[in-house]
């Protein structure tokens, strides 16, 4: 079964959102736990429990874990094993993106099955050239798995590469979506391939209509709110994934505290549904 008909109907039975597992050194002092593989993977697990059968989608953000170097890659994989036991599709935030026979072997690490680090979907990106992606689009397709590309991203320094303008005389981010969208134009329901794109972009004239997933942070910590979604997104709106990190896991270290914020940030989404 595809990543996008996958993501589906795990939207269709859990709602929409998706939980970050970034656990900061800050929020791992919060928790009363110390800033080590230890406290990191106790951090991952209880964020893996609690959003179990509660949330559509886990984002683990890489750099949290390979900053406690070997240790922390091996929690990031029994973090990813254990979210995907539980039913959770688990999209790993690592942004990548490398000349094409690099992009390979990062495609290889993350989204073969046969990886000891296999996760549904990726974050990619575009910086090299769309075609740079193409390993990683051909790959998640191959073997139903997911590719989310950097669109419109949330940070304030997004626009300055974002918004500029390509010799065709597109913007850089409409140029992302468009090419989303092409990727998408075969699949039956919702597409395989998703594009990013935060709440705190204010407002664009790109055309979100990707056909696929619209992975969208911002939310919450950063400023994003559910009426910036709905404002950004229009009709597109049915295709997107708020994405929740630092203002979830403040909610922590109680497995049933962290499990009622998700809740209640998913029911805040679920406006979208409409
Ligand atoms: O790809 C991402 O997830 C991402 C893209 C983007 O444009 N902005 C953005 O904040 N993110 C990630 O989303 C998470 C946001 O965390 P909070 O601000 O705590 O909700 C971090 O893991 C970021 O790395």
């Amino acid at each position: 079964m595809t990543f996008g008909t996958r993501l589906a109907e795990a939207v269709a039975g859990r709602g929409r959102l998706c939980v970050g597992i970034d656990p900061h050194p800050a929020l791992l002092d919060a928790w009363g736990l110390t800033d080590s593989a230890f406290g990191l993977e106790k951090f991952a697990m209880a964020a893996v429990e609690a959003f179990a059968g509660t949330v559509a989608v886990v984002k683990p953000q890489s750099a949290f874990f390979e900053r406690h170097g070997s240790a922390g890659i091996a929690v990031l994989e029994r973090t990813v094993t254990a979210a995907r036991e539980l039913g959770t599709l688990v999209l790993l935030d690592v942004k990548r993106g490398d000349i094409g026979t690099t992009a390979q072997a990062y495609a290889d690490a993350y989204l073969r099955p046969s990886s000891p680090l296999a996760v549904d979907a990726v974050t990619v990106s575009p910086y090299l050239g769309m075609g740079s992606l193409d390993p990683f689009l051909d790959t998640a397709l191959a073997h139903d798995a997911g590719v989310f590309v950097l669109a419109l991203t949330s940070n304030p320094e997004g626009p300055q590469f974002q918004h500029a303008t390509t010799a065709d005389g597109r913007t850089v981010a409409g140029t992302v979506l468009d090419a989303v969208a092409t990727r998408n134009a075969d699949a039956e329901g919702l597409g395989s391939i998703g594009a990013v794109v935060g709440a705190t972009i204010g407002e664009t004239r790109e055309n979100l209509d990707v056909a696929g997933p619209l992975l969208v942070p911002g939310i919450g910590a950063q400023g994003g709110t559910v009426d910036d979604v709905r404002r950004i997104f229009g009709p597109a709106a049915r295709n997107v994934l708020p994405s929740i990190s630092r203002e979830v896991l403040g909610a922590g270290p109680e497995k049933r505290a962290l499990h009622e914020a998700a809740q209640r940030a998913a029911e805040a989404f679920a406006v979208l549904d409409g």
